[in-house]
């Protein structure tokens, strides 16, 4: 048995700014995407048999080109991405083999520096028969709900709160009956499997993989890049 790889790499990024899509955008003189999938490729625990990419509809042919020479011993395809993050993930799940496969990761292609040890994590939780798997970090910061009108409603107790990364793995018929169920404002995978009343687990995620969203995160990109190759 081995693992599909799902990667949602069709947003915008409008938070991040330039003319690119986000995707594209380069550290330390590759793009986003070519990092994530060099991440998940040295996950070998995984055992990746297979790459489905959602990407900017109109670029998949260049991304084929791209990707190919990273993507070595398993099969990839590249498939338009729409307009939601779910419609991506759920236009590449169409194209994740059905037979050979008892993992499933979806990972964001702007978590581009995940550590391989999370992935193996995550994928070593679901072939232990948790269905759906997500890696996390404490919350640094003291949350507050608020309400409508900016004012503080409560505190929730920060010991039980987390931050929630990717590689999220599932066992791949949930994950497909998780996206035939109601996707509306869902912003991951893991939420359509809460929905059909099955309990996610939590595996130790790791601050490399923080997502570029902002300007800002593509400085930290280049420094924690910088940092791996002295290391
Ligand atoms: N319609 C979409 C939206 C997002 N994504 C992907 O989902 C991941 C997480 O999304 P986010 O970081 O929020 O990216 P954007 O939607 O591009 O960012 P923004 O909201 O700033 O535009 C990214 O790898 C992004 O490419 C996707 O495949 N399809
Ligand atoms: C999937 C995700 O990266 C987990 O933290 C996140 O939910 C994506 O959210 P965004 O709204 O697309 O930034």
């Amino acid at each position: 048995m081995s693992t599909a790889a799902i990667i949602p790499a069709a947003g915008l990024g409008l938070r991040l700014g330039g003319e690119a899509p986000k995707a594209f955008r380069e550290v330390g003189g590759e793009s986003l995407l070519v990092h994530a999938v060099r991440g998940l490729k040295a996950a070998t625990a995984a055992d990746l048999a297979c790459f489905v990419i959602a990407v900017p509809a109109g670029s998949e042919d260049i991304v084929l080109k791209l990707l190919e020479p990273y993507c070595e011993g398993a099969s990839l395809q590249i498939v338009a991405g729409g307009s939601e993050r779910t419609d991506s993930v759920r236009a590449a799940l169409d194209l994740v083999p059905v037979d050979g496969i008892d993992c499933v990761l979806v990972h964001d292609a702007a978590r581009s520096f995940v550590p391989p040890e999370v992935i193996d994590r995550v994928v070593a939780a679901v072939r232990s028969g948790a269905p759906a798997v997500v890696p996390v970090i404490p919350v640094t910061d003291t949350i507050k709900r608020v309400d409508q009108d900016g004012r503080v409603v409560d505190t929730p107790d920060r010991r039980a709160l987390v931050a929630v990364q990717t590689p999220q793995g599932f066992e791949p018929s949930l994950l497909r009956r998780a996206h035939a169920g109601d996707v509306a404002g869902a912003t991951d995978d893991a939420m359509l499997c809460e929905r059909l009343g099955v309990t996610v687990q939590t595996v130790e995620g790791s601050e490399d993989a923080f997502k570029v969203t902002r300007p800002r995160d593509l400085l930290l990109a280049e420094w924690l890049l910088a940092e791996r190759h002295r290391a």
